[in-house]
């Protein structure tokens, strides 16, 4: 069982990517290590797209998704537990914005803003990223509790289009096969 309880929880949205070795496998091995973590319960999944690099244009195609959680962490704990699991799937960059084995982004985590060193929330760059904010749009709620909707609709309107972002495979999380496995 999950040590918390919705009423002192909150929801969270982490964007993934994964451009080096066995992409979709270390994707869905990060979901499952969130999932695993006592204090996080992983909601919904989107599909998983193949993007064009952005930013450091020579290296391969990124695998993007995103995830929203439930946590009782607050966001500098979720996002340690977040780059352990990086640090855990071996992550490999030697370039900024360049080629990783994956990268876990603390997108937006309701009622939080932060501006510190080590942690900007709602994540910087999230609005002018079509490979977030397309899997984003996948899992948003039906209806608008928190302002995210208006933030990425509004976002997505002034992105030139869809190009470079191709649907890899349509996905549906099932958090008791994960369960299972375990
Ligand atoms: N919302 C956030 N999510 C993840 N990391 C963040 C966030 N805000 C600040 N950071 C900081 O950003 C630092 C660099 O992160 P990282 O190496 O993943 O950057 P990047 O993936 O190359 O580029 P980008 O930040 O543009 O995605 C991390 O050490 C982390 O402390
Ligand atoms: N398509 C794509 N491009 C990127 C990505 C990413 O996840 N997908 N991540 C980056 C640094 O966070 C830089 N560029």
């Amino acid at each position: 069982m999950k040590s918390h309880s919705t009423s002192e929880s909150s929801e969270a949205y982490i964007a993934l990517g994964a451009n080096l070795g066995d992409r979709e496998g270390t994707l869905m091995e990060a979901v499952h290590r969130l999932h695993k973590h006592q204090q996080i319960t992983v909601l919904r999944g989107s599909n998983l797209y193949e993007t064009e690099p952005v930013g450091y244009l020579d290296q391969p195609h990124f695998l993007n998704m995103v995830v929203a959680v439930n946590t009782d962490l607050d966001p500098h704990a979720l996002l340690k537990v977040m780059q352990e699991i990086e640090r855990e799937l071996g992550r490999v960059r030697h370039t900024h914005w360049g080629p990783r084995t994956v990268d876990l982004d603390l997108l937006w985590m309701e009622g939080m803003v932060e501006d510190t060193l080590d942690l900007i929330l709602p994540h910087p760059r999230m609005e002018e990223r079509a490979f977030v904010l397309i899997p984003l749009h996948d899992i948003l709620p039906s209806e608008e509790t928190s302002g995210l909707h208006s933030v990425v609709k509004t976002a997505l309107e002034r992105l030139d289009g869809k190009e470079g972002i191709q649907l890899w495979r349509t996905y549906n999380w099932q958090p008791e096969s994960v369960l299972s496995e375990s």
